[in-house]
């Protein structure tokens, strides 16, 4: 088997250009539920009570494609104090044929870029035309990741940045290197913007719908428990709704399920024309993340690895 296990070496492998159409048409493929397009059952978890984490398995079988996959990925609810990530993840590649390992990468430049790039799809189908304020709540892994697919495949005239630890945001800003307005509040920093992002480590709301602009957009991504939260009731009972995957929300997320609202659509339904994307309502993107997500990109980088290994 090849074995990928450098996250550098795989983001050097990926391009938002090329990685965002295969997972629009993959997220239209998994909402068809056609089973020789897509197999991909809700991920099983382990919980790792010891550690406050859990390991999610994700496998998928994309029939047509000839494409078998599955991630594992730990996810944890860290300390203050715990300088290790919050999520790790590996992606093994398979050959649905014989059951043979053809790849065994590193998951977490895929973990980070195939949900920003299903966020950049949301926001593309869901906010409004002539979005000018990007607005991203917690300032890691997932924002630095976010904020490139963002600023690559959509444009912005400002893009806020807020953190519950000021020094967080300052150190983004730092990285990034273009215009970002540091904001000292989540009120400050969604107030009047066009799309929000939410890509904290929370398990209470950190957005609240009082603050939200009507017709606004949010790819709201951390929260990916039942017992967990980043919204609030009111945004979620104001907004239309909208998930990746509709039984991976109502497993899975708090602010679904505890909020009682119903998810309207897929992505997916949206992308194969099913359900309307109602662009000047209050919109919300409720991501799980989902397997068929990670074997387009796996599968993309497998390619590029291969293309570059020949021509050497
Ligand atoms: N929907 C999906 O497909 C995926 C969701 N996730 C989730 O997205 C979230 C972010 O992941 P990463 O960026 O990798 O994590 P990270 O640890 O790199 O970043 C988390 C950010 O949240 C901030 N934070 C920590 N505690 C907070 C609190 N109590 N209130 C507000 N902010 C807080 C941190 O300062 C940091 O800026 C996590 O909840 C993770 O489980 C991660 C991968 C995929
Ligand atoms: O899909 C994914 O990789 C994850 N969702 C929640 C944490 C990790």
């Amino acid at each position: 088997a090849w074995r990928l296990e450098s996250a550098r070496e795989v983001e050097s492998l990926l391009h938002y250009k090329e990685l965002i159409p295969r997972l629009e048409e993959a997220l239209g493929k998994f909402s068809s539920r056609d089973s020789a397009e897509v197999i991909q059952p809700v991920r099983s978890t382990v919980p790792l009570q010891k550690h406050n984490g859990f390991l999610g398995l994700m496998p998928t079988y994309m029939e047509n494609d000839g494409v078998l996959s599955t991630k594992l990925v730990c996810f944890y609810n860290r300390g203050a104090g715990s300088t290790l990530p919050s999520v790790s993840a590996t992606v093994l590649l398979l050959d649905p044929e014989s059951g043979h390992m053809k790849a065994v990468m590193d998951g977490e430049a895929i973990t980070n870029m195939r949900t920003a790039g299903a966020s950049a799809i949301s926001a593309k189908l869901l906010m409004r035309h002539g979005a000018e304020v990007l607005a991203i709540l917690g300032t890691g892994q997932q924002a630095l990741s976010h904020y490139k697919a963002f600023t690559e495949m959509l444009s912005f005239k400002e893009v806020r940045v807020w953190n519950h630890r000021r020094e967080g945001a300052e150190k983004f800003r730092r990285s990034v290197g273009g215009p970002v307005t540091v904001c000292g509040s989540v009120e400050e920093a969604v107030r009047g913007a066009d799309v929000i992002v939410t890509v904290t480590r929370s398990i209470e709301p950190v957005l609240c719908g009082r603050w939200v602009k009507p017709g606004a957009h949010v790819a709201a991504v951390g929260a990916c428990r039942p017992d967990w939260r980043e919204l609030d009731d009111s945004l979620m009972k104001e907004a239309v709704v909208y998930a990746d995957s509709r039984e991976g929300a109502m497993a899975e997320s708090g602010d679904v399920i505890l909020s009682g609202v119903e998810v309207f659509a897929e992505l997916g339904d949206v992308i194969n024309g099913i359900k309307p994307a109602y662009r000047e309502k209050t919109t919300v993107f409720k991501s799980l993340g989902m397997g068929v997500e990670d074997a387009v990109a796996a599968n993309l980088v497998y390619e590029q690895w291969k293309a570059k290994a020949y021509k050497l």
